[in-house]
């Protein structure tokens, strides 16, 4: 009696309600919440499941990845304590990411989950999921699943492209990738090459993309390598870019110079991702000058690809000013699928230029300009261009800067007695004859046309039957 009396008194239940929302508002909720689980924990209520961000071989952990990307699209992200704010990929979004030490719940099939992004001894991240133990058999595959899908839908809607660069060596850290956006802005249709050539450079791109089962029938790591191999100036850099954009693959850019030796190479290697691009530039300069421990056979193993036969879908690129001076096991068939020249200007060149650059299509100029070309004589497209753009408010003025150009060009070549074969060499590679500018290797020819053998007569009908048609006709040939 009394104690109804006690309890239906009106202090009584403002004073309740008052402690409740002292206990809500303030860390007594939090702390009683960790005990709360701190004893769950020890009664074994919980199977714990360990992710860490790199395996024994150092290699990143794909699943990792993906968890990550995946715990930071959840909202409950926001309710940790401590949470890092970035930059998204417009300048006013904000990306929260997960910090270390904070636990992040997720609701799979009405079972709660918990995760945890902890610092092993070794400094690396591992994430750790934390699951009751009745709901362990009912969900951790399909959860596990659900976080595939989840970050497969992510990287559709990622239209951003990543260059990645290899930083100064700092062996106390696992990874030495550092990326940043690519925001590049050539494309393969911005770079002014050969349209042929263009066309089958994609072509072979989109090749390689549906190649996966052929690859694997044939036992080979399914990579493709090109070589973009011509003088400075003339866009492989550029095409390198539009590459990428095509593929939608991120580049990593291997900066030799920081190389120290061939298991760095090996280690760098091994922490790219699939699908990607791993570029090399200036390999002929390099292993001209052997500026770093890096072998040739280094270089070699490197070119085939062995140390990254766990992941898949890689193109590999590298550019060379010139073969002269190069080994020629670096350029065999199989290190190096497809060859592609950048030569040079020529007329045909210089005026896709003159279009895209300062809107003319035609100019009473022209003539003058294709006569210099006929005597031999031409500049890179980055010459030419950078002229352009620095005349654009006068086209007579740019082509006037142009013929200059080129006139001084041809009375250096005389003054220094350049002789006509040096020119021939660029000629040829300007005759814009695409056999001259696009090889690829024997041997690879064979495969490619036994799987593609209708691709090139076909290319016309639609891509969706692409697929079957190369299936059927690699499996008729190889009956
Ligand atoms: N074929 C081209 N079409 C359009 N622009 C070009 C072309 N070649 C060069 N350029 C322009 O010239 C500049 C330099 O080009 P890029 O860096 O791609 O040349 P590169 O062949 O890589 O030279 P290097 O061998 O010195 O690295 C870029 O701004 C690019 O836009
Ligand atoms: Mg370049």
């Amino acid at each position: 009696m009394l104690l109804r009396l006690f309890l239906t008194s009106p202090v009584v239940i403002v004073g309740i309600y008052f402690l409740l929302r002292l206990v809500s508002k303030t860390s007594l909720l939090f702390i009683a919440k960790k005990w709360w689980r701190l004893l769950e924990d020890s009664c074994h209520v919980f199977q714990f499941y360990k992710i860490p961000k790199f395996n024994d071989h150092m290699q990143e952990n794909q699943l990792y990845t993906k968890v990550v990307t995946y715990l930071n699209s959840l909202s409950s992200v926001e309710d940790s304590n401590y949470a890092n704010l970035f930059t998204g990929n417009k300048s006013n979004d904000i990306t929260i990411v997960l910090d270390s030490d904070q636990v992040v719940t997720d609701t799979f099939l009405s079972a709660r989950v918990y995760w945890t992004n902890e610092k092993s001894k070794t400094g690396s991240d591992t994430l750790v999921l934390k699951i009751r133990r009745r709901d362990k058999r009912r969900i951790l595959r399909p959860y596990i699943q659900h976080i595939h899908t989840v970050f497969d839908e992510f990287e559709q809607r990622r239209k951003e492209v990543k260059l990645y660069i290899n930083a100064e060596t700092q062996p106390e850290r696992n990874g030495r990738w550092i990326s940043v956006p690519f925001t590049h802005p050539s494309t393969i249709e911005t770079t002014v090459i050969d349209a042929d050539l263009k066309n089958k450079v994609k072509s072979d791109l989109e090749a390689f993309l549906k190649s996966k089962q052929y690859y694997q029938r044939l036992g080979r790591v399914w990579k493709r390598s090109y070589l973009l191999c011509g003088p400075s100036g003339t866009g492989k850099s550029s095409f390198i870019a539009g590459m990428s954009k095509f593929l939608n693959y991120d580049i990593y850019d291997i900066d030799m110079r920081k190389v120290i030796d061939d298991s760095d190479l090996k280690m760098l290697l091994l922490r790219t991702t699939s699908k990607s691009m791993i570029v090399i530039e200036d390999l002929d300069r390099f292993l001209i000058e052997k500026s770093t421990a890096v072998t040739l056979s280094g270089i070699l193993n490197f070119m085939d690809g062995f140390f990254s036969s766990c992941g898949e879908e890689r193109v590999m690129v590298f550019t060379m000013n010139s073969k002269d001076r190069v080994d020629p096991a670096v350029l065999r068939p199989g290190r190096i699928d497809v060859h592609i020249q950048f030569p040079l200007c020529d007329f045909s060149a210089f005026k896709n230029l003159a279009n895209s650059h300062l809107g003319l299509k035609e100019h009473k100029l022209f003539p003058q300009v294709e006569e210099i070309f006929q005597s031999g004589v031409s500049l890179s497209p980055a010459e030419i261009g950078e002229i352009m753009i620095s005349n654009r408010s006068s086209p007579t003025r740019a082509l006037k800067s142009v013929i200059t150009a080129m006139q001084s060009n041809m009375a250096a070549r005389v003054v220094n007695k350049i002789p006509r074969s040096a020119s021939a060499r660029v000629g040829m590679e300007e005759s814009g004859e695409s056999a001259g500018l696009y090889s690829e290797s024997v041997h690879t020819v064979r495969e490619f046309r036994k799987l593609y053998g209708l691709f090139r007569s076909k290319s016309s009908r639609k891509e969706s039957m692409d697929v079957d048609l190369q299936d059927k006709d690699y499996q008729r040939q190889s009956s």
